[in-house]
């Protein structure tokens, strides 16, 4: 099950050639303001007919020369910044609707009530609702519309963060629950980190990178897109065991680590958030520090002050001046040690 989007449009001051692939998971689009996002969507919804293209939903050609599906042909389910809930309807009545005359859709209710735990809202009316709430009902409903793909324009855009708190647990169900492509628009890096497995980074109508989370946010490039102080690696690992002294000993890739303060148990699967500005090379392996991360690496690529190394199978970036570069002799190849500073713990 995957997205394949391939389209060009021009618009009198924008040109559009966008094409990636989104597959099962949330895929995140990701740009400044003005970029093409919401085109994007548009056009892959069905709501704008690009000059030229191709775009298939599991193999199923939802538009190119001879083709172009109205939107409610295409199985997208859609979910707004604003919730659009039918206001004068109760949640049940809203999450029923799209399903009114499709098969096996009364089996589906209860399991997407259950899933986003829906079931004590039934009777209430939008109105009643909290923000988050409201959200969770249009989540509902666009799974009721039993879609082949899930598009979530900026979900979380209207909410405060006591309410993004409150959905993005219910997000997470649903990008490890249901497997359907699921797209995400998202301004906000923090969103992205927690939720997105692929991510495309579009730029005045272009794609500038596109592929798995971990692979764009250690790649050198395009760092400057997600915005220099989120430049950093993400780094999979497992709970081993609790020190004596309280310190937490995980197993990654690289070598095990050592984290401070995190209440996990051992065997818990968790991500690291390894931020360039956090790490410090050394040619040599380095005596008398208080860092307790010190990994051995090799330097595999050199861009925009930024160094990409390769700790066994995992990536990670180490923000470092030109001097430096000059001074240690960095380049791809060199062997070398990374001192890790800090880093901070994402639920996996
Ligand atoms: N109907 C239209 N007619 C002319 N130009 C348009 C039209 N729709 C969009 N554009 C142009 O395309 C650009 C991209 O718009 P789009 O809404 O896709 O951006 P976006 O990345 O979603 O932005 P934002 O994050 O602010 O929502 C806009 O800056 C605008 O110049």
């Amino acid at each position: 099950m995957s997205l394949a989007v391939a389209f060009r449009h021009a618009f009198p001051g924008l040109d559009l050639d966008i094409a990636f692939e989104a597959p099962v998971g949330v895929t995140a689009l990701f740009g400044p303001s003005g970029c093409g996002k919401t085109t994007t969507i548009n056009a892959i919804a069905g709501l704008l007919r690009p000059d030229s293209g191709r775009i298939a939903l599991d193999g199923r050609v939802l538009f190119d020369r001879t083709t172009n599906l109205p939107p409610q042909d295409r199985r997208i389910g859609y979910v707004f910044q604003d919730a659009r809930l039918f206001p004068h309807m109760t949640v049940a009545q809203n999450l029923r609707y799209p399903s009114r005359w499709r098969r096996g859709a009364a089996r589906d209710f209860d399991r997407i009530v259950e899933m986003l735990a829906l079931g004590p809202l039934l009777s209430r009316r939008p109105a009643t609702l909290s923000g988050g709430e409201r959200q969770r009902t249009a989540i509902g409903r666009a799974l009721l519309s039993d879609p082949a793909l899930l598009v979530m324009d900026e979900p979380l855009a209207a909410l405060d963060e006591a309410r993004k708190a409150e959905i993005m647990p219910w997000l997470e169900r649903l990008r490890d629950e249901i497997r359907l492509p699921m797209l995400f628009v998202s301004h906000a890096v923090p969103e992205i980190l927690r939720l997105a497995t692929t991510v495309v980074l579009i730029q005045q109508g272009n794609v500038r990178g596109a592929g798995a989370l971990p692979d764009i946010l250690a790649d050198p490039a395009m760092a400057p897109e997600l915005g220099a102080r989120e430049a950093g690696a993400l780094i999979s690992c497992r709970v081993e065991a609790r020190e004596p002294d309280g310190m937490l000993k995980v197993a990654t890739a690289a070598g095990p680590m050592l984290l401070q303060g995190a209440d996990l148990s051992p065997g818990k699967s968790l991500r690291l958030r390894v931020l360039a500005h956090e790490v410090i090379l050394s040619r040599d392996p380095p005596v008398g520090l208080s860092a307790l991360n010190i990994l051995p690496a090799t330097v595999t690529r050199i861009s925009g002050g930024l160094v990409q190394l390769a700790l066994a199978d995992e990536r990670m970036l180490a923000q470092v001046t030109p001097r430096s570069v000059e001074t240690l002799d960095l380049r791809p190849g060199t062997q070398c040690f990374a001192i890790i500073k800090s880093v901070s713990v994402l639920p996996s």
